[in-house]
């Protein structure tokens, strides 16, 4: 049994939402199976590592930080996203609605968002999470 444990910022600031955005996906005789949200592992655990890289290393790192690769317009409003791992993912069926989701989303000038649906977690998961991050400029909320 393989244990991917995703961890990702939430849109939302609350604090409430904080405690809730680890998300465990297992993956059972070849079937990933959505599990309910569980918290964070210390960073360095095992279970963190996946394809060689850790989900810390590979997290976005705060605005403050100064370490984003941003390329900015005079607004201070990135002009092209940066080569990350997503900050906020879109999950739903098929003919759920999800392209009008991220249509509406998208429309705030500080998001930036894949033109095509990765299908990194049914189809392109071995891929890898660099390929992942490398992939474009992920739906991405900086303020
Ligand atoms: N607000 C609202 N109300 C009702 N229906 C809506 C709404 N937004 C999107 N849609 C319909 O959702 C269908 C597209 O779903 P998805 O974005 O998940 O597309 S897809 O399954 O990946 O193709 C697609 O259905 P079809 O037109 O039958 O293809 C959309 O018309």
């Amino acid at each position: 049994m393989t244990t991917l444990i995703f961890c990702s910022d939430t849109i939302m600031q609350n604090p409430a939402y904080e405690a809730h955005r680890c998300l465990l996906i297992q993956n059972v005789g070849g079937k990933k199976l959505l599990q309910k949200f569980h918290y964070c592992s210390v960073p360095g655990d095992s279970k963190e590592k996946v394809h060689n890289k850790t989900w810390a290393s590979l997290m976005p790192t705060p605005r403050s930080s100064g370490q984003e690769q941003r390329t900015t317009n005079n607004t201070g409003t990135p002009k092209f996203g940066n080569k990350r791992l997503p900050q906020a993912i879109i999950v739903g069926v098929k003919k759920g609605g999800t392209r009008a989701v991220l249509e509406f989303i998208r429309v705030h000038p500080d998001v930036r968002a894949v033109g095509t649906e990765p299908h990194f977690f049914d189809r392109n998961y071995d891929r890898g999470l660099e390929w992942y991050s490398l992939l474009s400029t992920f739906l991405s909320c900086y303020k």
